[in-house]
């Protein structure tokens, strides 16, 4: 487990306006894997470093397995050789001049407990083995894949038997195909030998794929965490919509609410979805909805439909997606079929998925540009 509490962490500079960590909790449960995730320089890796000892933090508490490890308050500050941690990141850090066993048994020979040879190559092998490389263990590191000398830097972090495994961006360096294969590697192995595990990406897909849990950072903060699912189908906020990739959104006011459910008032019609916190009568809301959530059809069977006019369609192999104006807004509707056969000008009938869309209040932006903190006083840990 490892549990964070009030961590800060600031890089002085003439340019620097805000803390690179700004006051994050998190824990992560015993034997879980939890995905960091956000757009480039919210402060993942920072947090990583933090976590692994290869950055040292202004203030806040750290803790794994119970034990602090960083402790502003208590003056502690384990280093990084010293603490029950295994790192992959996203360069491979494979040795070219050793083979792909020796590259594995090279922590066990070097650190402080110099393991002997016959036992750190059984080590290194076993770890070979979970990676599923046991068959390459004598190849020269140079002989093989990113993928592969990836899983040799996994089975290098494994060989020491940490508590906790760090995953920096691990599958950035290798091309789409492979990638898929080496995370459904690195969950199959997470989830074997259940060891607690901290994954940095700013890919969404990645973090579904692999989480138990995923924590949306945004200016060094958390703006969202929650299990995949509910990231995925029920964003909070704004930031963490758009960021999973519902790209319309379309302004509307609360007319009517009875639970969890809204109607809603949009310039073309109305609709009845699920709200995203508190909402009442008068509230102003976005409603997202994905692409796959809007059909669109020639004739207007519903009498509910949104009148709009093709403007141009990408073709994507599996599937369609077809820009639609319904009065002022480009809505973006994707169709799963071999041929829709609509083109640019083509008038059509825009039909959302209720069931799926998502009303969040236009004032809720946890995320947004006003929230974006400035410096804070950092104490010096
Ligand atoms: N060594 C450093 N010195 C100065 N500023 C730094 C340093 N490392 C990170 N930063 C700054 O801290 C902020 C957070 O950086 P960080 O690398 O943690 O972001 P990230 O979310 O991991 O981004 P990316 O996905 O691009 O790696 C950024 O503004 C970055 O420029």
């Amino acid at each position: 487990m490892i549990e964070i509490r009030g961590l800060i962490k600031r890089f002085d500079g003439k340019a620097v306006t805000r803390n690179a960590v700004d006051g994050i909790d998190l824990t992560v449960p015993e034997g879980e894997l939890v995905t960091l995730l956000g757009p480039s320089g919210c402060g993942k890796t920072t947090t990583l470093r933090l976590i692994a000892g290869l950055e040292r933090p202004d203030a806040g508490e750290i803790r794994i397995g119970g034990k602090a490890v960083y402790s502003s308050d208590d003056n502690v500050y384990v280093s990084v050789h010293q603490r029950p941690i295994g790192v992959v990141f996203q360069s491979y850090a494979v040795w070219p001049h050793m083979t792909a066993v020796q590259n594995v048994m090279f922590p066990l020979r070097s650190g402080q407990k110099k393991l002997p040879v016959p036992e750190a190559r059984r080590k290194a092998m076993e770890a070979l083995d979970l990676v599923g490389l046991a068959d390459l263990a004598d190849r020269p590191a140079p002989a093989l894949s990113g993928g592969q000398q990836q899983r040799i830097s996994l089975a290098r972090a494994l060989t020491r038997e940490p508590e906790v495994l760090l995953l920096d961006e691990p599958l950035s360096n290798l091309d789409k195909g492979l990638r898929d294969r080496v995370r459904d590697e690195i969950r199959a192995v997470q989830q074997r030998l259940g060891i607690t595990t901290v994954f940095v990406t700013h890919d969404q897909d990645e973090a579904l794929a692999v989480s138990d849990e995923v924590i949306l950072m945004e200016f060094g903060r958390i703006v969202e965490r929650g299990p995949a699912q509910q990231i995925y189908a029920r964003p909070r906020s704004e930031f963490t919509a758009r960021f999973m990739g519902i790209s319309n959104s379309i302004p509307g006011t609360v007319t009517a609410c009875d639970d969890d459910l809204v109607d809603i008032t949009l310039p073309h019609g109305s609709l009845r979805c699920v709200a995203a916190g508190d909402l009442e009568e008068g509230s102003q809301v976005n409603v997202f909805i994905r692409p796959e959530s809007l059909s669109l059809s020639r004739k207007d069977a519903t009498g509910k439909g949104w009148k709009g006019t093709v403007e141009f369609s990408i073709y994507h192999g599996d599937c369609w997606d077809y820009h639609v104006r319904v009065g002022d807004t480009l809505l973006r509707s994707r169709i799963y079929k071999e041929k829709v056969g609509l083109s640019h000008g083509d008038p059509v009938f825009v039909s959302p998925d209720e069931e799926t869309a998502i009303a969040i209040p236009a004032d809720a932006a946890p995320g947004g540009a006003d929230a974006a903190p400035l410096a804070g006083t950092a104490t010096a840990g």
